[in-house]
């Protein structure tokens, strides 16, 4: 068991993504509501990072921080080594649209295309070759088992079909990290699991970095890195591989 907040936090090593002394406060005054109060973290290139934490830990303030949706109110994020934390909406936007892929419960499909299309509509935004969107497109959809349900648009498909159709728009793309919230809080266990083993796959095949929030001890047990948030604070960060 490490302690991550004893450790010093270097920006130049191999993370993709370091937190450093990072504080989200919403509103003022009495009314002021910390939800991160200071918060450093390392993502590690080429893994699969989970953040666990009680609701209202901070787990998707941090996620929406790290994911750039949000400004931190202190601290600062660097992705790649580059301090992202005060980008210009540009910028964040481009960084989104190409290097961080993004997985929110919140993010709708597009409800008059069909599961292909907006996957297809997503390659297109982060400017892929269009000659490469089909095949990348039919590829990540039955990689999350959508292969005969490609053909149908979010309306004629359950939740957990319509989040896999969110996680495949996502891994068509190839972005360097993946952040994901809750990605497998609307599938079975045995779903759950499949697209566990297929984030790791990506990891595998291209090197990317995948943080997800979770409170499915199951998924716990698959990750390489565990991290607890505790009112705002990282309390405990776990090594799977090496424990
Ligand atoms: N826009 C906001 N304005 C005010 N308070 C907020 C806002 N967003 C989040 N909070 C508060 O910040 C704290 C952390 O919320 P957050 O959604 O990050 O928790 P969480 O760990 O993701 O919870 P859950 O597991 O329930 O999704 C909570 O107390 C929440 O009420």
């Amino acid at each position: 068991m490490i302690l991550e907040q004893q450790r010093k936090i270097d920006p130049k090593q191999d993370s993709i993504m370091v937190a450093q002394g990072v504080k989200r406060t919403f509103g003022k005054g009495h009314n002021a509501v910390h939800a991160l109060k200071n918060v450093n973290l390392n993502i590690p290139r080429g893994c699969l990072v989970a953040l666990k934490g009680r609701s209202g830990s901070g787990k998707t303030t941090l996620l929406n921080v790290l994911g750039t949706l949000d400004q931190p109110t202190e601290g600062n994020v660097f992705f790649q080594n580059n301090n992202i934390s005060n980008l210009s909406d540009k910028e964040r936007t481009n960084l989104r649209r190409k290097d961080i892929g993004l997985i929110f419960q919140s993010f709708a499909l597009t409800p008059y295309m069909t599961a292909l299309e907006n996957v297809e509509f997503a390659l297109r935004i982060a400017g892929i070759p269009s000659k490469e969107h089909l095949k990348l497109a039919e590829e990540a959809l039955s990689l999350v088992g959508l292969k005969k349900r490609m053909k149908h648009r979010p309306y004629e498909l359950s939740g957990g079909e319509q989040q896999r159709v969110a996680i495949a728009r996502c891994i068509a793309q190839q972005p360097a990290l993946i952040l994901a919230d809750e990605p497998t809080a609307e599938l079975d266990s045995k779903m759950g699991f499949q697209i566990i083993q297929l984030f790791k796959k990506c990891i595998q095949d291209t090197g990317m970095t995948i943080v997800l929030t979770t409170h499915d001890p199951d998924v716990m047990e698959l990750v390489d890195y565990l991290y607890e948030l505790e009112d705002g604070e990282i309390v405990q960060s776990n090594q799977n591989a090496i424990d």
